[in-house]
């Protein structure tokens, strides 16, 4: 099967447990939760994403036709002469990255070497071989995926279903709370870092990519 790719980039993961660590990107096209134009933003049911993900006109993005080519151009982001600790690591997002990750693609990057990490909102069901799902749930949307590495949700959400309240009983081994980034950040991060403190399961997600400016 095809894939739709907005961009490839290699830069560090600013978000969740995994902060810091050096990662290649694949960023799907495409979202079942909104359209990606602006005119759909209000009615859409996830009303606050800060990515573009239409198209597939970014750096390294495109149409490849399979898995195999996917893989390569996957690969080639990552640096040639690394420690053999250091190993390769893929992030799978979007746009919903669910909507096309397959178990071929995910098959492809392992026999590369890749460990395959997923972005994903959490309402599709996810392909065998995962080795790090996060799932960040979003409004009212029905939750498919109820186990995982990492719930980070994006706080606060207007919605009585995207509480906190509401997730913290499902089978992940970290619970993430992470400020809604827009007008009113600094009051979500207050908010978010007050929640923590009272609720100790959770902590404190920063998008640690914005404060370095890297992609
Ligand atoms: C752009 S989404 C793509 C992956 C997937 N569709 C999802 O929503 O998880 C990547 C991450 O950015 C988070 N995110 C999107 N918009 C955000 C915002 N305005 N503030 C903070 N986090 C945001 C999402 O919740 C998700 O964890
Ligand atoms: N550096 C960096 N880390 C990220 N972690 C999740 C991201 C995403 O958009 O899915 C993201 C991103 O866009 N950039
Ligand atoms: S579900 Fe993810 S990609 Fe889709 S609109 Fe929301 S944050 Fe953006
Ligand atoms: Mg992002």
């Amino acid at each position: 099967m095809g894939y739709a790719v907005k961009e490839i980039f290699y830069t560090l993961q600013g978000e969740g447990v995994r902060s810091g660590r050096p990662a290649v990107f694949c960023r799907f096209s495409g979202c079942n939760l909104w359209s990606g134009r602006e005119a759909d933003r209000a009615r859409a049911t996830c009303r606050f994403c800060d990515t573009d993900f239409v198209g597939t006109d970014g750096p390294g993005g495109g149409r490849f036709a399979g898995a195999a080519a996917l893989a390569a151009a996957i690969a080639a982001q990552w640096p040639r002469a690394t420690h053999p600790k250091a190993r390769p690591y893929v992030v799978c997002t979007g746009g919903e990255p669910l909507l096309q990750l397959d178990a071929a693609l995910i098959e492809a990057l392992h026999a590369r070497g890749f460990e395959v990490a997923v972005e994903t909102n959490g309402t599709l069901p996810a392909p065998p071989g995962l080795d790090w799902i996060c799932v960040s749930p979003k409004a009212d949307a029905a939750l498919a995926l109820r186990a995982g590495d990492e719930l980070k949700l994006v706080h606060p959400q207007a919605e009585p279903e995207a509480q906190p309240e509401r997730f913290v009983d499902l089978d992940f081994a970290h619970f993430l709370l992470q400020p809604l980034d827009g007008p009113q950040r600094a009051a979500a991060t207050a908010a978010c870092v007050a929640y923590c403190l009272a609720h100790p399961p959770w902590r404190v997600s920063l998008q640690t990519h914005k404060l370095l400016d890297i992609p």
